[in-house]
């Protein structure tokens, strides 16, 4: 193990501390109930539901795409949105069902995708060998003959058509009320989430009209705005006495800053370490310099879900990049290099060896590593030496 001072991973048990109500708030994988200054983008997303518990057979397929920078709470809006419609049907005495993919977690192809799809939606049915369309069309079929309704959420469709060639995907889906026309479409609603409107250039125009061309979009919070939400997540995790306004305030100026450009999960994970390290040394309250020194430590463009997402071979490629840049004291190195430490590090830790530049390329689209040329390979962000223990101790500790 390292000397890293707190655990790199957010913990989801109860904990009872002198800091902590209960950790767990903090984590990335929460959804909270109440999301400050988006309470008019939930109202609008129920808006264009708002008919479809009303009588659904007669409600049309709805594409929804959401589009904005990291970290500022569009999967939240959007699941907390199918929630309430979610609750909307159960008082029409119906069944909505929400599937909800993170393509960057279960990337791949369309076929993983479907089936994936297929699980959660209509989980008796099996999924093998059928083709990808006949799990799209046994989906649709199963919806009708229970009398159940689907809403289809895609996150990070941007990563997906970045890397895979499966872009057919967005036309599939926006095209299910086609599938059988004489037939109403049970699936009501797709909600493509993505980082920006980059992908567009990779779409035909097919694809591109049955998407729309109009995206609701999400804006940066400004500083009120990230303290107010800090202020309603710190409430649920910490104890009254053990965080004040102070404290809040500072993250809030440290995520608005550029560096961290708005990213709230990186401002919950500033938070949780602030806390873990003030419980660690007995404080009874997590102080200014708390925060200061994790901020110093922790790497503001990777969080803590950023790194739980990466294989294995991510992370040694990323470690061997680091490991790198490090002994090479330069901004950026070349793939000769990375490969070199990479190689190192695999046999050291009994792995076989890995193609790094794919997972370079991957790290890319992620938006973690910078790739100029095959001469120039970087880090987004600046200061690495805190990466690397945050890195082995997720290599050391759990495997994907
Ligand atoms: N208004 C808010 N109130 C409370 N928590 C929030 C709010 N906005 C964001 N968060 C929290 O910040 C974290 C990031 O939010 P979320 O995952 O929704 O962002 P995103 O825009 O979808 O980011 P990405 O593009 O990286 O997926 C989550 O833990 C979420 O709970």
């Amino acid at each position: 193990m390292t000397d890293y001072p707190y655990p790199i991973i957010a913990g989801e048990e109860m904990s009872e501390s002198a800091i902590f109500h209960d950790r767990s708030k903090l984590s990335p994988r929460y959804v909270p109930e109440e999301l400050p200054h988006r309470q008019a983008q939930i109202e609008q997303i129920i808006h264009v539901f708002s008919d479809a518990a009303k009588d659904p057979d007669r409600f049309p397929l709805t594409i929804l795409q959401v589009v904005g920078v990291a970290g500022i709470g569009k999967t939240s809006t959007i699941l907390r949105s199918s929630k309430i419609i979610e609750e909307q049907f159960v008082k029409s005495r119906l069944v909505l069902k929400t599937a909800y993919i993170n393509l960057k977690l279960q990337g791949g192809n369309k076929y993983a995708i479907y089936r994936f799809l297929l699980e959660r939606i209509a989980p008796e049915l099996p999924a093998q060998g059928l083709s990808a369309e006949e799990m799209l069309r046994y989906l649709l079929r199963y919806l009708r003959e229970n009398k159940q309704y689907a809403l289809i959420i895609m996150d990070e469709i941007d990563y997906l058509i970045k890397t895979s060639k499966d872009t057919g995907i967005i036309y599939d889906l926006t095209r299910l009320n086609e599938f059988e026309p004489d037939k109403p479409c049970n699936v009501k609603g797709v909600v493509f989430i993505a980082r920006s409107t980059e992908f567009y250039s990779r779409l035909d125009p097919a694809e591109l009209s049955t998407l729309g061309r109009v995206p609701m979009e999400f804006h940066p919070y400004s500083i009120e705005q990230v303290s107010d939400i800090l202020e309603s997540r710190a409430g649920q995790a910490f104890n009254p006495k053990a965080i004040g306004s102070d404290v809040i305030d500072k993250v809030a100026e440290i995520t608005a800053s550029p560096e961290v450009n708005g990213d709230v999960r990186y401002a919950l994970d500033l938070l949780l370490y602030a806390g873990n390290l003030a419980e660690s040394q007995g404080t009874g309250r997590v102080t200014l310099d708390h925060v200061r020194k994790v901020h110093g430590q922790v790497h503001p463009s990777i969080t803590t879900e950023e790194i739980e997402q990466l294989s294995k071979n991510h992370l040694v490629s990323l470690m061997a990049l680091v490991r790198a840049l490090k002994s090479k004291k330069k901004p950026y190195v070349e793939l000769k290099d990375v490969r070199l430490y990479a190689s190192e590090l695999a046999e050291r830790l009994g792995m076989k060896k890995i193609d790094v530049e794919d997972y370079l390329d991957d790290l890319k689209a992620r938006r973690l590593v910078d790739i100029r040329s095959l001469k120039e390979i970087g880090l987004h962000g600046a200061s690495l030496a805190e990466l690397e223990p945050a890195l082995m101790n997720r290599i050391k500790g759990g495997e994907k």
